[in-house]
């Protein structure tokens, strides 16, 4: 099967960051590519691959970027595919110059920002993008995403017990 995600990032030195992302769409079986494209430093392949990117098959594409992120945004303005920004922090700043770069698009470009190194977020929200669709495959993957929130619900009930019984446990002043 040919991939329905691509995510991409500036630099290689983003990937630990965006691995997160690609793990996830594991997880849901969606088939990604990756690879490294950067506005700034190949603006003419970068272009080339928002445009020809729903043509070669993709759906969603994930883009990440610390720093001046500029990445998703010419994307997006240049797919008719949703892109979804994932802001890389780097060692100054923590991020806030890639979120800020990201989710302060113009009017009529919009770019779907997740969190600081939020790119498990992104993978999921591809997911849930892709579920959205009228056919086969996206109703099995709102399957599959249905049993990942019970998951959620799980654990987080679990949590709550665990955290509920040590306060049982305690005795005496202050408990
Ligand atoms: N923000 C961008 C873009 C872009 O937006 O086109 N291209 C590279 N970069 C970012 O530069 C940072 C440092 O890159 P290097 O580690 O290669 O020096 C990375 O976080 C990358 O995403």
């Amino acid at each position: 099967m040919s991939a329905i995600v691509g995510v991409v990032m500036g630099s290689d030195s983003d990937w630990p960051v965006m691995s997160d992302a690609v793990e996830a769409l594991a997880e849901f079986d969606v088939e990604v590519e990756v690879d490294v494209v950067s506005a700034h430093r190949m603006p003419q392949e970068m272009i080339a691959y928002g445009e020809q990117a729903a043509g070669r098959g993709l759906r969603v594409i994930i883009a990440g970027a610390g720093g001046a992120a500029h990445l998703p945004g010419m994307l997006a303005a240049v797919t008719p595919l949703p892109v979804i920004g994932v802001p890389v922090p780097l060692r100054h700043l923590d991020g806030m110059d890639s979120l800020l770069s990201i989710v302060q698009m113009p009017s009529g470009v919009p770019v779907a920002t997740v969190s600081v190194g939020g790119a498990r977020n992104a993978g999921l929200l591809a997911a849930r993008i892709l579920g959205a669709g009228a056919d086969d495959g996206a109703a099995q993957l709102r399957e599959k995403m249905g049993q990942f929130q019970q998951g959620l619900r799980e654990t987080a009930q679990a949590k709550g017990a665990k955290l509920r019984a040590s306060r049982a446990h305690r005795t005496g002043f202050g408990s």
